[in-house]
C-alpha cells in the first residue's frame, strides 16, 4: 500500500481501467492522488511517456513534476506534465501542417492580439474598446465558435460587428502564420476531430490522462479531452465544484455534470478528510460555501484539531490594513521559537492593484516578498527606470543600471555609441560609467557622441551630489519634481505609449512612488503601529540606497524564503501555514454586484450566479490556510475615483455564523467511512491494496 494515502485516495489511485472522477473539497488530497497515480501507473508497467498529466498553470506543472520526481525519480521527466495550452502547442507543432501552419508558427500574447484587433478595425479605436472586443472574441472561441458561426448567431448589431471583426482577425492570423492562446485549445481540437490519423496516433500513444482542477475546464477543453482519451476513456479527472472560479473566462460546471452521461462506466470517488487546515478554518470555509447550490452533498472534516480561531481585522484604510497585516506577520514570528519562515505567510486579495499598499508596508519593514499572479508595483517599467538612476548614484559601476538610465528617457545617444562604449569598457576592464571619463575614450569615439555621454555622466554626478544634500520630505519632493522635469520623464512615458490612459496611469505611479520616497526622507517610516513619526529626517541619497538595495534583494530572493502576495485566482491549489485574506470588504469581495455596496442586491439570474462565483472565490481563499487565518476589511473603499464608506463583506458574517453551534464528532464518521471504503477497495477492479 502506498504510504500517505487514505483508503478513498487509494481507491482512486488503483482504479486504472477506465474513467475516474475524484470530486472532493479543498485540501482533501486531490492533487496528491494525481501524483501518486502517475507513480502507480509506472510501477504497474506503463511507459512514462504514455502518461499525460494536465494542470492549470505552468507553475503547478513544475511543482507536480518535482513531486513526481520525488516518488519515481528520473522517469518523471518522460511523463507529459503540461497545461492544456502547452499540450496544445505540442499537438499543433507536430501536425499543424495539416491546417496549413508552418512548424515555426508564432504564438501571440495578449498585447499582440489587442494591436492586431485595433488595426483590423481601422486603427482609430482606443485600447480599452479593443480589449473588450478581444474579450468577447476569446469567449466565443472558448465555446467553440468561429467568426462565421458567431456572425450567424449574433443577437444584435453590436455582436454582428464584433463577429465581422473576428472574421478579419482570423484572416490576419492565418496570413501571419500566428495563433493566439485560445487557438492553442481550438486548433488541437480541430486536428483531433477532423483528422482520424492524428486522433488515432494520440489515442494509441496515451495510456492514461490525468486532469487537475477539472472544475475550471471550458467546453473546448472538454471536447479535447474526450478526443484524446477516446472511447476507452482511460482518464482521471479531479476537481471541486466549489472551487470553480473561472466562469468569467468560459469555464463551465457542465463539464462535471456531463461526465457520468458521456462515460457510463465512470467511477466517482469522494474524499472527505481535509489534511490541510485546522477545524476552525475549515468550519469558516464550509459556512461560507454553504448557501451555494450543491452538485452532490459534501462533508469535509479535519483531524488537525480546532486550532486558532479565525481573526477578523478591521482597518481604516488600505494603508492601515497593510500595516496591520505586516504587524500580524511580525507578531506571529515573534511568538514562535523558532519563528516561522517568511515563506509560510501569504497575503491574498482579489485584484492585482490591491498589492501596492502591502508591498510598500513590507518594504518599509524590510520583509522580503514576491508578487505572484501579477506585476509587482516595484517591477513596473517606470519604477524600474527611476530605480536605475538611484542605483547609479549609489554604485556607478552598476552597468545594467547605467544602460537603463541612459535610455530612460532616450537622450539622442544611439545603439552604435553605446555599443562602442561597451567595447571600449570591456577592452579596458572598466565599468561603463568609469569608461566615460577615461582619457583614452576620445580616441575611440566621434566628438558628438562623446559630448552626449559626458553630459549624461556629469548630470548623474551632479544629481548624486544634490541628493546627498537634500534633507527631509519637502526638499526631497522638490528635488524629485525638478529632476523629473529636467529629464522630461512625463513626455517620455506619453511618447512610449499608444494609449493616453495607460501613459497617465504610469505617470501616476511615478508621482506616487516619488511621494513615497519623499515621505521616507521625512522620517515617517518603520513604524507599523500607526504612522507615528519615529525617525530623523534622512537625505534622499540614503533613502535611495535602501530602496535600491531592496530591489536587488527581491530579485535574488525570488522563489526563496519570501512572503507571497497573490491574487485569489492565482492562489488556487496552493497552501500556506499563515494566510491573511485582505480586502474582504462588501463591494470588493463580493465585487460590486450593484453600486450600493451590495446591500440591495438585485436578484436577477446573472447577479445570483455571479454572487455564487464570488462565494467560491472566498472559499478558495479561506481554504489556502493551514494553521492561522486573518480576514481583513477596510472602512473605506475606492469606487471609481472616489472613496466611499464601506461595510465588512457579508462573507465575514457568514463565516462566523455557526462558530458556536454544536459540531458532530468526525471520528465516528471516519470509522464508518473507513469500513465502507475498505469494503469497496476490496471489490474495486484493479485493486491491489
Ligand atoms: N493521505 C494523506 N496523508 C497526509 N497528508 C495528506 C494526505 N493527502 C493529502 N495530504 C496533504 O494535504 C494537503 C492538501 O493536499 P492536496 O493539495 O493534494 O489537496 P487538494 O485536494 O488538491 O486541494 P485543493 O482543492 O486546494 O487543490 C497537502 O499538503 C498534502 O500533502
Ligand atoms: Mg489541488
Amino acid at each position: 500500500m502506498s504510504p500517505g494515502l487514505n483508503l478513498a485516495q487509494l481507491r482512486a489511485v488503483h482504479f486504472t481501467e477506465g474513467p475516474c472522477l475524484v470530486l472532493a473539497g479543498a485540501g482533501s488530497g486531490k492533487t496528491r492522488v494525481i501524483t501518486h497515480k502517475i507513480a502507480h501507473l509506472i510501477e504497474r508497467g506503463m511507459a512514462p511517456k504514455a502518461i499525460a498529466a494536465i494542470t492549470f498553470t505552468n507553475k503547478a506543472a513544475a511543482e507536480m513534476r518535482e513531486r513526481a520526481k520525488g516518488l519515481i525519480g528520473r522517469q518523471a521527466k518522460d511523463v507529459l506534465i503540461c497545461t492544456f495550452h502547452s499540450l496544445g502547442v505540442r499537438l499543433v507543432r507536430e501536425d499543424g501542417k495539416l491546417l496549413g501552419l508552418k512548424p515555426q508558427f508564432s504564438i501571440l500574447d495578449s498585447d499582440d492580439v489587442t494591436s492586431i484587433l485595433k488595426d483590423a478595425a481601422g486603427g482609430t479605436t482606443d485600447a480599452a474598446t479593443a480589449r473588450q472586443w478581444q474579450w468577447t472574441i476569446s469567449l466565443w472561441k472558448n465555446i467553440g465558435l468561429t467568426g462565421a458561426q458567431a456572425l450567424a448567431q449574433a443577437k444584435d448589431d453590436h455582436e454582428r460587428s464584433i463577429a465581422l471583426l473576428m472574421q478579419r482577425y482570423e484572416e490576419r492570423l492565418t496570413a501571419y502564420q500566428s495563433v493566439d492562446f485560445d487557438d492553442l485549445i481550438g486548433l488541437p481540437l480541430k486536428l483531433l476531430r477532423d483528422f482520424p490519423e492524428v486522433r488515432e496516433k494520440w489515442q494509441r500513444q496515451l495510456g492514461h490522462v490525468l486532469v487537475d482542477e477539472y472544475q475550471d475546464t471550458n467546453a473546448t477543453q472538454y471536447e479535447l479531452l474526450k478526443l484524446l482519451v477516446g472511447e476507452r476513456g482511460h482518464f482521471t479527472a479531479v476537481g471541486d465544484d466549489d472551487q470553480s472560479i473561472y466562469g468569467w473566462r468560459g469555464a463551465t460546471l457542465d463539464n462535471l455534470k456531463k461526465l457520468p452521461l458521456d462515460y457510463p462506466a465512470l467511477q466517482v470517488v469522494k474524499l472527505e478528510q481535509n489534511y490541510r487546515s485546522t477545524s476552525a478554518i475549515l468550519r469558516a470555509a464550509n459556512n461560507v460555501i454553504g448557501p451555494n447550490p450543491k452538485l452532490f452533498p459534501k462533508t469535509l472534516f479535519s483531524e488537525l484539531g480546532e486550532g486558532e480561531p479565525v481573526r477578523v481585522v478591521d482597518a481604516d484604510s488600505e494603508e492601515h490594513e497593510a500595516e496591520r497585516a505586516v504587524a500580524r506577520i511580525q507578531s506571529l514570528r515573534a511568538a514562535a521559537n523558532p519563528p516561522p519562515e517568511w515563506k509560510s505567510f501569504a497575503i491574498l486579495y482579489r485584484a492585482n492593484h490591491q498589492a501596492k499598499p502591502f508591498e510598500k508596508a513590507l518594504r518599509r519593514a524590510s520583509i522580503p516578498y514576491k508578487v505572484s499572479g501579477g506585476t509587482s508595483f516595484f517591477d513596473r517599467a517606470e519604477i524600474r527606470d527611476l530605480c536605475a538612476w538611484f542605483r547609479l548614484w549609489i554604485n556607478q559601476d552598476d552597468d545594467p543600471a547605467f544602460l537603463r538610465a541612459i535610455t530612460a528617457p532616450k537622450r539622442g545617444i544611439g545603439h552604435t555609441t553605446l555599443g562602442a562604449l561597451g567595447q571600449f569598457a570591456t577592452q579596458h576592464k572598466l565599468s561603463l560609467f568609469a569608461a566615460l571619463f577615461s582619457p583614452m575614450l576620445p580616441a575611440a569615439l566621434p566628438r558628438r557622441a562623446l559630448d552626449g555621454l559626458h553630459e549624461f555622466g556629469r548630470y548623474v554626478n551632479d544629481l548624486e551630489y544634490r541628493a546627498r544634500q537634500t534633507l527631509g520630505a519637502e526638499n526631497a519632493r522638490g528635488f524629485l519634481a525638478d529632476w523629473l522635469k529636467e529629464i522630461d520623464y512625463e513626455k517620455h512615458l506619453y511618447d512610449g505609449e499608444d494609449s493616453e490612459k495607460v501613459a497617465a496611469a504610469r505617470w501616476t505611479n511615478v508621482l506616487e512612488f516619488c511621494d513615497w520616497m519623499a515621505q521616507r526622507a521625512g522620517g515617517q517610516v518603520d513604524d507599523t503601529a500607526g504612522g507615528v513619526v519615529t525617525q530623523e529626517a534622512k537625505s534622499l541619497l540614503e533613502v535611495a540606497q535602501t530602496i535600491a538595495l531592496l530591489s536587488t534583494l527581491s530579485d535574488r530572493e525570488k522563489d526563496q524564503d519570501v512572503v507571497t502576495l497573490s491574487t485569489l485566482h492565482a492562489s488556487k491549489g496552493l497552501e500556506w501555514p499563515h494566510v491573511v485574506l485582505a480586502g474582504v470588504t462588501e463591494g470588493m469581495l463580493p465585487f460590486k454586484l450593484d453600486d450600493d455596496g451590495g446591500r440591495q442586491l438585485k436578484v436577477s439570474d446573472e447577479t445570483l450566479s455571479r454572487l455564487q462565483e464570488e462565494r467560491r472565490l472566498m472559499y478558495v481563499g479561506i481554504t489556502r490556510a493551514q494553521r492561522t487565518l486573518a480576514v481583513s476589511w477596510t472602512k473605506k473603499r475606492k469606487k471609481g475615483r472616489e472613496m466611499v464608506a464601506a461595510q465588512p463583506s457579508r462573507f465575514i458574517a457568514e463565516m462566523a455564523l455557526s462558530a458556536t453551534t454544536a459540531r458532530e464528532d468526525p471520528r465516528e464518521k471516519l470509522k464508518a467511512l473507513r469500513a465502507e471504503f475498505a469494503r469497496k477497495v476490496a471489490a474495486a477492479p484493479g485493486a491491489t491494496a
